[in-house]
């Protein structure tokens, strides 16, 4: 994807209902508006305080026995301006600060701090990472425990022995290598012989040693993704420059709900070294798998920990632990042949996530033994390791409750914290505009660009970031696919010969035979040529995969998609993120905004508010986010072309009836085909629903195909 990348979030209705509880009194009234379905047509939703006193709701007439709506957008507005503070300040531009979440500018590198020169060439080779990142560079040498050599850290303090962690670094700053990297230098080292003599610490570990690592995530993309950057850093060459040789055994793989469970049980038996997983099938595979061997586990990351702790998941990760602490207690290092003096004598559990904060002391408590708690912003390095407690550690299940009792005041309070580059705004925008200021926006984004107003566009080269002219450095066609899409393809592959799946709440749907790689689709002459994907929980996971590997991939296009996007999900080329509905979870709105501005790279992100929504910015502000207001003109003038001249409500209207005659017309169809025209039962009436569905229905089916499974009947 180039700059013309876009993802829309819209927020899954059950996101609404979560409340921080630091800020409960606030969010409390924001879901309390949410949840009272203020939102979003453009005329029965209306709040009447919005509206002058005086004046009746915009029409919809009764003709022929159908109502007809017609819009009145620009009259019966809120007066927005006197309600929204902040606009008056909207000329005044804040200047952005310098990236927080690049590579590290001084002269820190891999190998300084800890890691394989023939890895840290593989990495540069495949990867383009030159340089660490701040989380990489504060939280690998601990990583790398009693196993690290040479490292030349001298502003942190590296504990002498394995220790657990809680890692916490902006969306975007290389987490993922922060994590694999240390498990996959001491199983890499653990399996190297010198040239010369036979490396002291190389294991005659092999495939059948069982699993290793599990890294567990929320969902499924998320799995693939990781364990596509696992792939590319054990697709090391067997030989090293300096002459020393890897023996092969390490295999990495992945189980993920709606995945083939007969073919993930046959992977399992003959040996997963590392496993990417998720929740729910990691807990199945544990209880129903015999041959899961598991006994020889060293490590455990739990990637976006505090979303695993989120309802749904924190029993099934409670289970998960316990049945590991099971089957790995009365381990000791040295006590199976397979042992390496490289790995963690014990296991070695890691939490990630952009947003943890309280959820780690819940969470240490069940899973964590006296965890370091490492961040990635800051000055200091030092005082951003922060042991959680100074005890020595007593193993096993008794020591991890008195963790559980004394830790919970000690974890650093640290406000929510999105890239400094990233670009906030915010339309304050009435229910009835924002579709339409959804496509002007939207085609602001495309057409500019197609007329030549903004040619310029990013690509990462090495540690810089080079701006480049159109045309120069195009996508290539035909470029050789990446190890991390070669992965995904065949896990896609692995999901379309199965003939049942799981959808994201573990329920069987049907692969039907829409369930052919979805289309883009474009919108007519609001997007022209713009493609347009789509990517929610209701999908069959073929068609999630399908979708993510071709938005990756598209070198332009809108991602329109639910929070089952919001989290981890590394798109590196997408400019801007708009949220059509706030999430009611803070920590989303963060992993939200951070799909784009990632790794140093510049972003925006718009974020649309209802007038009766305006406390939300509050919220905002408390944790010193502060998105800049645009006002909802001068994104209307998105719609504008030189024969309109500044008028914005002709087209806005034009459009916005468009969309109100398509609802009726389907609906009209769909009401003849419920009956068959043989004077049947009458259809349900379909409600005009006022939805993120409905806005992707609306704007999907004015152009083309949708992406939608069928449901089961
Ligand atoms: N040191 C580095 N140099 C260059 N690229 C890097 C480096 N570290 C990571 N990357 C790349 O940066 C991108 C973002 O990394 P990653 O997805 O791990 O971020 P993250 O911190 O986990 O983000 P999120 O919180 O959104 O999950 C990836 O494409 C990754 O390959």
């Amino acid at each position: 994807m180039d700059d013309d990348g876009l993802i829309m979030n819209f927020a899954p209705s059950s996101g609404r209902l979560r409340v921080k509880k630091n800020i409960q009194r606030k969010e409390r009234k924001l879901a309390a508006f949410v949840s009272a379905g203020g939102r979003r047509t453009s005329d029965v939703r209306e709040k009447q305080s919005d509206r002058p006193v005086g004046t009746a709701t915009p029409a919809t007439k009764v003709m022929h026995g159908k109502p007809q709506v017609i819009s009145s957008l620009f009259s019966y507005n809120p007066e927005i301006r006197k309600k929204d503070p902040a606009v008056k300040d909207a000329t005044k531009k804040k200047s952005l600060s310098a990236p927080s979440n690049a590579p590290v500018s001084d002269t820190t590198t891999f190998q300084g701090i800890g890691i394989d020169s023939d890895l840290v060439a593989h990495m540069t080779d495949k990867l383009g990472a030159q340089k660490p990142t701040q989380i990489q560079r504060r939280a690998i040498p601990i990583l790398l425990g009693p196993s690290r050599r040479q490292v030349v850290i001298d502003d942190i303090e590296v504990p002498d022995e394995d220790v657990d962690a809680v890692v916490q670094a902006e969306t975007g700053s290389g987490k993922t290598l922060t994590y694999l990297l240390p498990i996959v230098n001491r199983l890499i080292l653990s399996s190297t012989t010198d040239a010369s003599s036979t490396n002291a610490s190389s294991t005659s570990a092999k495939r059948s040693v069982g699993t290793l690592a599990i890294v567990l995530t929320p969902t499924r993309e998320l799995a693939q993704q990781v364990l596509g950057v696992l792939q590319t850093l054990l697709s090391l060459p067997p030989c090293g420059t300096t002459g020393r040789r890897r023996s092969h055994w390490i295999v990495p793989g992945v189980v993920i709900g709606g995945d083939k469970k007969k073919s993930e049980k046959a992977r399992l038996r003959k040996g997963v070294n590392v496993l990417v997983s998720t929740p729910g099938r990691l807990l199945d595979h544990l209880q129903n798998t015999k041959s899961f061997e598991i006994e020889n586990l060293r490590w455990l990351v739990l990637d976006e920990a505090d979303r695993l702790l989120d309802l749904g998941f924190e029993e099934t990760l409670r289970s998960i632990v316990t049945i590991l602490d099971e089957r790995t207690a009365g381990r000791g290092r040295g006590t199976r042949h397979e042992d390496s003096d490289l790995w963690p004598g014990t296991r070695q559990t890691v939490l990630c996530s952009a947003t943890l904060r309280e959820d780690v002391r819940r969470l240490a408590g069940t899973s964590l033994r006296n965890p370091v708690f490492i961040r990635g912003q800051g000055e200091e390095g030092v005082a951003s390791v922060k042991r959680l407690h100074d005890r020595s550690d007593t193993a096993g299940k008794k020591g991890r409750e008195d963790v559980n009792a004394m830790d919970v005041d000690d974890a650093p309070e640290a406000k929510f914290s999105t890239p400094n580059q990233l670009k906030q705004t915010y339309v304050l925008t009435p229910a009835k505009l924002r579709l339409v200021a959804l496509a002007a926006m939207l085609r602001s984004c495309f057409v500019t660009r197609q007329s030549g107003m903004e040619s310029k566009r990013k690509r990462w080269a090495g540690d810089s970031y080079e701006e480049e002219e159109d045309g120069e450095n195009e996508e290539d066609e035909g470029e050789e696919e990446s190890p991390e899409h070669r992965v995904l393809r065949e896990v896609l592959k692995a999901q379309k010969d199965e003939p049942t799946a799981q959808n994201s709440n573990g329920k069987k749907v049907d692969q039907p035979d829409a369930q052919l790689p979805p289309k883009p689709f474009a919108i007519g002459t609001v997007l022209p040529d713009v493609p347009l994907y789509r990517l929610h929980g209701e999908l069959a996971q073929s068609i999630r995969t399908q979708v993510y590997l071709d938005f990756r991939k598209a070198a332009t296009g809108v991602l329109f998609c639910t929070d089952v996007a919001a989290r981890g999900l590394d798109l590196p080329d997408v400019t801007r993120i708009i949220q059509y509905d706030a999430p009611a979870d803070l920590k989303d709105y963060v992993h939200r905004v951070g799909r784009t501005a990632r790794l140093g790279r510049q972003g925006q992100a718009t974020l649309f508010l209802l007038p009766s929504e305006m406390e939300y910015l509050d919220v905002l502000k408390a944790q010193e986010l502060k998105p800049e207001p645009v006002k909802v003109e001068s994104v209307l003038m998105g719609l504008v072309s030189e024969a309109n001249g500044k008028d914005f409500q002709t087209p806005a209207t034009e459009l916005q009836n468009t969309f109100e005659r398509y609802v009726l017309a389907d609906e009209k169809k769909r009401d003849e085909e419920k009956d068959g025209g043989k004077g049947g039962k009458a259809p349900k009436k379909r409600k005009l629903d006022p939805s993120a569905e409905f806005a992707i229905g609306d704007l999907s089916k004015m152009v083309g195909p949708t992406t939608r499974k069928k449901t089961r009947k």
